[in-house]
């Protein structure tokens, strides 16, 4: 297969979609490599890296999706790169389709197949191809909500940890998933006084198991959330619904009550959001207040330390890649379920439950399409 590998183009996103290490998997399996000039520059992997592993690099994003029968990337495609997609043609990538209306109407007319990281599932109910970003983001999200809660950011000026004799931040975070216990991991390392809400109850009990005492853990109601929201320093918004558009947990209502220069982090954007006041924002412009809240809102936070990220994708995507490339996309989607559950639009069908049902969407079942 000719897998083709363009450079990113969303704001300061520097992350590629495969390592030179990851090209050479697929290049000594007899696979066709294009990666477009400049790729891999912004973190530190060059050209040289990808032709030493056996890669044709080509001048354009145009040579790249003009050539590759599987297009691999790291963020959604951009509407100019929609426009590249022909026919056919494998895109592979994280899509976040539920809050895209625009994207997904590019991706059903492109006749495209779009299979989506962030939905590929595992046989533990867990998310391998979301989960080392969501890792990335939830250890990022501390940093992030510390550096807003300084005063010239517009934050209260609270030190997450405190120091002798004053008391930590209060950090609030809802939704105990990836992002979730990796935020509370970060956050407890620097002294802060973590609260985690969830409505599993079996996630509480995990998070209680690994952490015990030092956390604490609610069940996830309006009654305990409001009471959180309000009396947190900074609240971190980590919940998903997959493939759904994120529910909107903390109302603007909400927002008024809360601490006058709190700050919240909304992991959650890229699908949507679950602050009624988040509007994703990018690394350039990552805060806005509202309501006297701070609020950090970038969509693709792990491109803020793109050469970690990059890493941790290749590693989880690297195994799905060789599917894809080794069987052809039928075959890899027919012998696994999990990754069939990636598959988000099939030559002009939206084939997810979640994102059909928010976008209004007739849903056509992945089995049915891949069957005709
Ligand atoms: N902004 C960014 O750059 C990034 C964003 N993300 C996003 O972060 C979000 C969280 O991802 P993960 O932690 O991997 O998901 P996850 O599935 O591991 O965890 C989500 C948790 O939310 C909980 N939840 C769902 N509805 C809830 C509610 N109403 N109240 C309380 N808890 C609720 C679930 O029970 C689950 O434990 C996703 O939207 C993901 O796409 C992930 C990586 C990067
Ligand atoms: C998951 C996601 O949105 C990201 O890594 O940018
Ligand atoms: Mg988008």
């Amino acid at each position: 297969m000719i897998i083709g590998l363009p450079k990113e183009i969303k704001n300061h996103e520097y992350r590629v979609g495969l390592t030179p290490t990851g090209v050479r998997e697929l290049t000594t399996r007899g696979h066709r490599v294009l990666v477009e000039r400049g790729a891999g520059a912004g973190v530190g992997l060059d050209d040289t890296a990808y032709e030493a592993a056996g890669a044709q690099l080509v001048e354009s994003a145009e040579t790249v999706f003009g050539k590759a029968e599987m297009v691999v990337k790291v963020k959604e495609p951009q509407p100019n790169e929609c426009a590249l997609l022909r026919p056919g043609q494998i895109l592979f990538t994280y899509l976040h389709l539920a809050p895209d209306p625009e994207q997904t109407r590019l991706l059903v007319d492109s006749d495209a197949i779009a299979i989506a990281y962030e939905t590929v599932t595992d046989a533990h109910g867990g998310l391998p191809l979301l989960a080392p970003m969501s890792e990335v983001a939830g250890r990022m999200a501390v940093q992030a909500g510390a550096h807003a809660l300084e005063k010239a950011q517009g934050g209260r000026g609270v030190l997450l940890g405190g120091v002798p004799g004053v008391t930590p931040a209060n950090v609030a975070i809802i939704g105990g998933g990836v992002v979730g216990v990796n935020a509370a991991r970060m956050a407890l390392g620097l002294g802060a006084d973590v609260t985690v809400l969830d409505r599993d109850l079996d996630r509480l009990k995990a998070l209680d198991a690994q952490y015990g005492p030092h956390l604490k853990t609610l069940y996830s109601t309006t009654d305990t959330l409001e009471a959180t929201v309000f009396a947190a320093d900074l609240v971190i918004g980590a919940v998903l619904i997959p493939g759904a558009a994120a529910p909107k947990l903390v109302t603007r209502a909400m927002l008024s009550r809360m601490r006058p220069g709190a700050v919240v982090v909304d992991v959650a954007i890229d699908q949507g959001g679950c602050f009624e006041t988040s509007r994703p924002t990018t690394h350039q412009e990552p805060i806005y207040v509202v309501d006297g809240v701070v609020h950090y809102c970038v969509a693709n936070m792990p491109g803020g330390v793109a050469r970690t990220a990059t890493f941790a994708l290749t590693n989880a995507t690297l195994p799905y890649v060789l599917a894809l490339a080794d069987k052809g996309y039928r075959q890899a989607l027919h012998d696994d379920p999990h990754l069939r559950a990636g598959l988000n639009v099939h030559r002009g069908a939206v084939t997810h439950p979640a994102v059909a049902r928010d976008l209004g969407y007739a849903y056509r079942p992945a089995s049915d399409a891949l069957a005709a």
